[in-house]
């Protein structure tokens, strides 16, 4: 008989029987042209029930959502549901209004897909999600944005069972969609080394593969660069893959930490100072430049990937002056407080008035 010391019990323990994570997938994912035809038997292979709460915004319904009701009027009673925003008073709404639905569908932006996530969420239904635009890894991740009272957060949602995006609906978006979720791609870059720097000096746990994933994910949409264009559905299948991938990273990570460092709490930081000027993946490319050059890196090889892409490199490109761009520096460390990121390593207002003088003067 092997007997083992109390030491080794222990250590073994930590090691192994203390160790357990609940990773959530999506299980259907369906990219490419025209490919709402394949939601009823997206429907059908998931075994999601007959009756759906169809949650939209107003611009998307017309563009998508009444496409995917009537594609499943055949077989299927949709309920519409408009969602103007993302708040709690929103998600109450909703609720209530999928009471007796037997599952979710987010058609429409990030906001649209948050919302339904939430709401799938919190009454434990499927969802699935049907991005219009490829602005945000959002549209895989298990995690939903939500501002609130005095801060942002992160909520833990269920990640969406299924993921059905039509290329061409997506290429028809403004190509500041696009080049804003290339640039929410881009910002994995910082997020991994925020994320490295805090298992440094906090001790905090890393998922070597959610962050491998994650750094992949940004070298192959860079690499890619040079094919990302304005109108193109080759474009529009490169930046949506990137961002599934993205979301995947979150889920086997079961935070947002792979995807979301210090550039996301300056974006979180400028979306409550100057709501609704940048375009989320957009204020979190323009943070990723400091937040480069914080760490040392190659903050000019950033700023130029983000410029051939078409994404803004400054506060002024999104109409945000410098003075806003100082004060969301400063407040970024207080998101999220928890999620130690290079800007908690002594930044002053000082320090974040020239970064922002010589990173941002073009
Ligand atoms: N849960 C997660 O893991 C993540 C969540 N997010 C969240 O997602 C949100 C940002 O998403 P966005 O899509 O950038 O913003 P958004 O949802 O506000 O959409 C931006 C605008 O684009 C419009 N739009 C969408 N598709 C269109 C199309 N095909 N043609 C014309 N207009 C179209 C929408 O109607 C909206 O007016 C933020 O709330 C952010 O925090 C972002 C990344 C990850
Ligand atoms: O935007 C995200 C990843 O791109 C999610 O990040 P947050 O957790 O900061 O909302
Ligand atoms: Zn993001």
């Amino acid at each position: 008989m092997i007997t083992m010391s109390a030491d080794a019990i222990k250590l073994l323990k930590e090691k192994v029987f203390d160790k357990s994570r609940w990773m959530q997938l999506p299980r259907d994912v369906v990219i490419g042209h025209d490919v709402f035809q394949q939601l009823p038997s997206v429907c059908e292979d998931l075994k999601l029930g007959k009756k759906a709460l169809l949650i939209s915004g107003k611009n998307t319904m017309d563009l998508a959502g009444n496409r995917v009701r009537e594609i499943l009027s055949g077989g299927w009673t949709i309920i519409p549901f408009f969602a103007e925003e993302i708040s709690l008073p929103v998600i109450k709404e909703a609720e209530k209004a999928a009471a007796d639905a037997d599952f979710l569908i987010g058609v429409g932006g990030g906001r649209v897909i948050d919302t339904a996530k939430i709401v799938s969420y919190n009454l434990d239904r499927p969802f699935i999600s049907v991005p219009t635009a490829a602005s945000h890894d959002g549209i895989a991740s298990a995690r939903a944005s939500v501002a609130v009272e005095g801060g942002h957060s992160s909520l833990q949602a269920h990640p969406p069972l299924a993921i059905v995006a039509d290329t061409a609906i997506i290429a028809r978006a403004p190509h500041r969609l696009l080049a804003a979720g290339c640039a929410d791609v881009i910002s994995n870059y910082t997020a991994i080394l925020d994320w490295e720097l805090a298992h440094r000096v906090k001790g905090e746990q890393v998922s070597e593969y959610a962050a491998a994933l994650s750094k992949m994910t940004a070298e192959i949409l860079v690499k890619n660069a040079p094919l990302i264009k304005p109108s193109s559905e080759e474009s529009a299948w490169i930046v949506t893959k990137a961002l599934v991938s993205s979301g995947v990273a979150m889920s086997i990570a079961g935070s947002s930490r792979p995807a979301s460092g210090g550039e996301h709490k300056f974006s979180h930081a400028l979306e409550r100072l100057a709501p609704g000027k940048a375009l989320h993946g957009e204020s979190c490319g323009i943070g990723t430049i400091i937040s480069m050059y914080l760490h040392g890196g190659d903050w000019k090889g950033i700023r130029e990937s983000l410029k051939s892409i078409g994404a803004p490199v400054t506060p002024k490109d999104v109409g945000i002056d410098d003075a806003t761009a100082v004060e969301a520096l400063l407040m970024a460390k207080d998101i999220r407080p928890e999620r130690f990121t290079i800007f908690d390593m002594g930044l002053t207002r000082e320090s974040a008035e020239k970064l922002v003088l010589m990173l941002y003067k073009e």
